[in-house]
């Protein structure tokens, strides 16, 4: 193995230990849940149980360990949402794409959360999930219902998925990569 190689492998090892943390958040049967199975195992159920305040997923993709903290979506815990979102290497805003009427809520909500100054600069994940449904909204109807136009104050994405038929699964998996701290 030449200098080049060892080197390169030195450096993989390094990034192998570097960890990420994220957040989840979006109103309540949005498919927060589903996206952390879909991203740690690819399973998916029909059957899924409403967050009760919040859980925490170690999951290792590639040379990152990513730590998902996956917050429940009804009102009642929504005041959680900003001091789990401090200090994460993004957000990550799942929105059911298909619930028209609940788009306003979770336009408002989202420009809530990132109206807090503990946030600032904190790059940000849309998904508009459940695209699987003919009823989805495409994806500029989404972006424009949910005014992403006027958040400029950071990094905002969108992609549209489907955790039921794993589509751009793998999408998100690379924004995330990306993202991670050690990633350049
Ligand atoms: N058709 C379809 N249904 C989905 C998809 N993703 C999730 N669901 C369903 O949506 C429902 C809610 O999913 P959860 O993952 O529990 O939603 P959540 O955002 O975690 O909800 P809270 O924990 O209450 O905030 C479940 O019945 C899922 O099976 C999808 O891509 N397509
Ligand atoms: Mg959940």
């Amino acid at each position: 193995m030449g200098l080049f190689d060892s080197l390169l492998n030195w450096l993989r090892s390094l990034f192998f230990k570097q960890e990420m943390e994220l957040s989840l958040v979006g109103l309540q049967n949005a498919g927060k849940t589903s996206l952390v199975n879909s991203i740690a195992t690819g399973g998916y159920s029909e059957d899924m149980i409403p967050t009760v305040g919040f859980n925490m997923r170690k999951v290792t993709k590639g040379n990152v360990t990513i730590k998902l903290w996956d917050l429940g979506g009804q009102r009642r815990f929504r005041t959680m949402w900003e001091r789990y979102c401090r200090g994460v290497s993004a957000i990550l805003y799942v929105v059911d794409a298909a619930d028209r009427d609940s788009v306003p809520i979770a336009k408002s909500e989202l420009h809530d959360l990132l109206t807090k100054q503990s946030l600032a600069g904190i790059p940000l994940l849309i998904l508009g999930n459940k695209i699987d449904k003919s009823e989805a909204l495409s994806k500029p109807a989404l972006v424009d219902q949910l005014g992403l136009e006027s958040i400029t104050d950071r990094e905002v994405c969108c992609y549209m998925i489907s955790c039921k038929d794993s589509v751009n699964i793998d999408v998100v998996m690379d924004w995330l990569i990306k993202h991670s701290k050690t990633a350049t």
